[in-house]
């Protein structure tokens, strides 16, 4: 799982095409979205995350809430974004473990979004631009390496 992390004024999307053949079904409403004051992490997560999904979620989460707590985010954008890597994994597994790390999230009493999985998005991001704004983590289930 590879990770950017950006602490932002705002993150916008709107959806404009499907990217997948069978992307996530979303309602009306989930077409555009929008948070102010939000750590937006960018997920691209890997072949290797499949072999352990569930452990990859937990450390995902623990790194998300490590940086959070750092820059003092309590809104978190979970965004799909499948170019921090060359090596993707399944979308059926990726879809999963995203909304897994969404669920958990909430769980440790985060406002959280999602933007929809399998379609190009537009999107506005207003980076903070302090030294902590930009950051990147990468994950690895236990028994692999990164590459
Ligand atoms: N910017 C637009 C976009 O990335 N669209 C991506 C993601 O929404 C999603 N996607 C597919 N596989 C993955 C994966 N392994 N990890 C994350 N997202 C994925 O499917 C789209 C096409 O790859």
């Amino acid at each position: 799982m590879r990770m950017l992390l950006i602490h932002s004024d705002y993150l916008e999307y709107e959806v404009k095409d499907r990217a997948l053949k069978n992307p996530e079904p979303i309602s009306e409403e989930q077409k555009k979205g929008r948070l102010d004051e939000v750590l937006a992490v960018f997920m691209s997560v890997e072949k290797a995350d499949e072999t352990n999904p569930d452990e990859v979620v937990e450390k995902a989460v623990i790194e998300i809430k490590d940086v959070a707590s750092q820059v003092k985010a309590d809104r978190i954008f979970v965004y799909p974004f499948a170019h921090l890597s060359s090596e993707l994994a399944k979308p059926d597994v990726a879809l999963k473990v995203l909304q897994r790390i969404e669920e958990r999230l909430r769980q440790e009493g985060f406002e959280v979004k999602r933007a929809p999985f399998g379609y190009y998005k537009a999107f506005r991001l207003s980076c903070k631009g302090h030294p902590l704004a930009e950051l990147s983590r990468t994950i690895v289930p236990s028994g692999e390496t990164v590459s």
